[in-house]
């Protein structure tokens, strides 16, 4: 009996074995819903056909079409307008007034001047016309038939018959005739399908125009995609840039607002125009509102660009084809030129294209290089294409730090002296001490360069990628002083300072490429050290401050406006060993993608040049220095020398060894052989023969103690 009992509660224990009754449970039915007034329904309904795209399209096309025959008949009535009376002159001058270019101004002046006096005189002709054509008729008349006549009877003597001397009149009359039957026919129907005729004319120039409201244009053309860039679109943009003294003066000038722009000229993949801003609007007023002008120009952002040429009051604007600046540039010549070589002081390196499509070449010759960008933009690609192409001559020394140290300039072992890779504080250590080598380096050819004015030393390229890590590295050395951070004990910073002040003129050149700048990682002092600096895609406008000056930025120079991902390798660079337009501050060069294959055989071709050199994987700090045989040497032959210029000296001598070295450490150590720095008019000094005595005890103690 209980197997025909329906529960109608939920069992609370789970069933125990597969024999447990399937229990059922009864769900009553959801209640129906209310009925939806008719009034809602219809509304509904009204709402979903009018808002049914078919009927939006046929909507759009009406309007369209009638709006084109419309707008045509305006245009064509105003072209008639403008031929006949001098509105055209009239809206010239204003335009030219408005641009506040009275020269223009004056010119049409004088047009409209002229055009009217050609107008009096034409009516002025008019009213003697009458009584004139009347007499030309009748000449005419008069003539015609003359000479038809004249024929006839030329006609009648030849074939001897009299009637023949009014033939060549009948005819005429019987053509005549004829045309009149012929316009008699059409002319019902004409009358009939004219005025259509007329009104396809006006839709053809409407149409061609696109006279209609943006709404209703068809799809490809509202988007105005692939469009070609026309002066009436540009002026069209400025206008509705939201800029209220350029509506103004564009308003003013009508059509004429066109004579604002230069000739639009094709520049590589995309077109260049120069645009002479009414008065009272400034420069930088248009550079900001970028966005703005590219989307009025059915473009994107990073397809248009502002740059201020040398002419006042005016903006350059060069307009990429939709499109184009996401196609590849072909592969570098470093690449497909197996003979390239190179030359540090003469030579360009190939690194890409602007976006004119001209090739972008880049001098290296005595500048320093920083090259940032947000992290896998191509800052290592970028750096390592110039690194290769100058490996191309052999006389330039590589000295290599990579800080991130995952083998991307792995092939520069057998061409860089030094090569360091890694991402640790004993990698950072090692690379200080390679700059500080570097700065010793230079403090030598310094010297040697004041001893001989025309002593030339190989190019010493001393690269640092990822930069940033030396920067933020935390460690400290024995005495104390960290080799990262931007304080005057800073290691790392101090010597890429010293390097940046004195490299160039004896070609010990520093190269550092950097992630995402921040004044902890990329001090003001080192970013505004480089020559030649360049950015990839950067995340603020601020970054891209700190990256190229705020000069090139001022100038249009917009690196925080590439697109990450989609503009790697697209640099903006600020230098003068790059060839761009006068009065252009920045360029910005789309460089050619050399992959890590492709570059360990333009390596080998390098060694290949080389005669081969044995790359250390740490600087070698030299022989341990003797300090007393160095103090007596930079004494030379003076009597007595300050302690401070003593210190200079040594510090020159080997920075790196005597970097720490002051009064202090200098008077201990002349203690420590029985001596002391005594004072001479009131200054410290070293007296050379102190030293000498000091040395010579040493040396004869040193011999004493041997023999002992
Ligand atoms: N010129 C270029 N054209 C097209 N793609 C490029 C270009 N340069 C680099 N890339 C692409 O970007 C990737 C990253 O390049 P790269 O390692 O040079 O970036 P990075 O900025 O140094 O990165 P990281 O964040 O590691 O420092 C490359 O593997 C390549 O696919």
């Amino acid at each position: 009996m209980s197997e025909n009992v329906v529960h109608l509660h939920k069992p609370t224990d789970p069933p125990t074995n597969d024999t447990a009754p399937t229990v059922l449970t009864v769900v009553p039915d959801a209640p129906p819903a209310p009925p939806v007034p008719l009034w809602v329904r219809s509304g509904r309904a009204v709402k979903s056909a009018v808002t049914h795209e078919t009927t939006k399209t046929t909507v759009r096309a009406v309007a369209r079409h009638s709006l084109y025959t419309l707008n045509g008949g305006r245009i064509v009535a105003r072209r008639t307008w403008d031929g006949r009376t001098g509105a055209r002159y009239e809206r010239m001058i204003r335009a030219a007034e408005a641009a506040g270019n009275l020269e223009a101004a004056e010119e049409w002046e004088e047009r409209l001047q002229r055009f009217r006096a050609a107008r009096h005189h034409r009516r002025m002709d008019l009213l003697h016309s009458p009584v004139e054509a009347a007499k030309g008729v009748a000449v005419g008349a008069g003539m015609s038939i003359g000479v038809l006549v004249a024929l006839g009877i030329v006609m009648a003597i030849n074939n001897g018959d009299v009637k023949d001397v009014i033939t060549p009149l009948s005819a005429t009359i019987d053509f005549i005739a004829l045309l009149m039957r012929i316009v008699q026919v059409v002319w019902g129907p004409a009358l009939t399908i004219g005025p259509f005729l007329a009104l396809l004319a006006l839709w053809g120039v409407g149409r061609h125009q696109h006279a209609a409201p943006q709404w209703a244009l068809p799809a490809n053309i509202r988007s105005g995609e692939g469009e070609p860039i026309t002066p009436s679109i540009v002026v069209k943009a400025l206008r509705d840039l939201g800029i209220a003294p350029l509506k103004n003066a564009i308003k003013e000038m009508g059509d004429a607002g066109a004579s604002m722009l230069s000739p639009i000229t094709i520049a590589g993949c995309g077109v260049e125009v120069d645009v002479t801003l009414p008065s009272g609007v400034s420069t930088n007023e248009v550079q900001s509102k970028r966005r703005k002008l590219a989307e009025n120009l059915t473009r994107h952002e990073h397809e248009v660009f502002i740059t201020i040429p040398p002419a006042a009051r005016t903006v350059r604007l060069w307009i990429a084809d939709s499109g184009a600046l996401d196609e590849p540039i072909g592969p570098s010549p470093l690449v497909t030129d197996e003979t390239m070589t190179a030359n540090y002081k003469t030579g360009k390196a190939p690194w890409g294209q602007d976006l004119r499509g001209d090739s972008a070449e880049l001098s290296v010759y005595q500048r320093h290089l920083l090259i940032t960008g947000r992290s896998n933009q191509g800052k290592t690609a970028s750096l390592r294409a110039l690194a290769l192409w100058l490996a191309l001559d052999r006389s330039v020394q590589f000295w290599l730090g990579d800080l991130k140290g995952v083998g991307d300039w792995a092939m520069f072992d057998g061409i860089a002296d030094v090569l360091i890779q890694g991402p640790t504080d004993e990698h950072v250590i090692q690379v200080t001490e390679m700059v500080e080598a570097a700065v010793a380096e230079m403090n030598r050819r310094t010297e040697a360069r004041l001893v001989d004015p025309n002593a030339v030393f190989p190019p010493l390229i001393v690269l640092v990628d990822e930069a940033q890590v030396a920067f933020m590295c935390p460690a400290v050395d024995d005495e104390k002083r960290p080799y990262g951070g931007s304080k005057a004990t800073s290691r790392y910073f101090m010597a890429v300072r010293k390097i940046h002040n004195q490299g160039r003129a004896v070609d010990v050149l520093m190269w550092q490429g950097t992630q995402d700048p921040t004044d902890q990682n990329l001090p003001k002092l080192v970013r505004e050290g480089a020559h030649t600096r360049a950015s990839l895609v950067l995340g603020t406008e601020s970054q891209s401050r700190m990256a190229l000056g705020d000069k090139a930025v001022d100038d249009g120079a917009a690196p925080h406006l590439l697109r990450q991902g989609l503009d790697k390798g697209t640099l903006v660079v600020a230098s003068d060993g790059i060839v761009m337009a006068k009065g252009q501050s920045s360029i910005t060069v789309r460089t050619h993608f050399i992959d890590d294959e492709p570059a360990a055989e333009i390596a080998e071709r390098a060694k290949a040049l080389r005669d081969g050199a044995t790359t250390l994987r740490a600087v070698d700090r030299g022989e341990e220095r003797d300090p007393l045989a160095d103090v007596a040497a930079v004494i030379g032959d003076t009597a007595r020398l300050r302690t401070d210029e003593v210190l200079k000296r040594l510090h020159a001598l080997d920075t790196a060894v005597y970097r720490e070295w002051n009064n202090g450490r200098l008077k201990r150590l002349l203690e420590e052989h029985g001596e002391e720095p005594k004072k001479s008019h009131g200054v410290m000094v070293v007296r050379r023969d102190d030293v000498a005595r000091a040395l010579a005890n040493r040396d004869a103690d040193g011999s004493a103690s041997a023999a002992e």
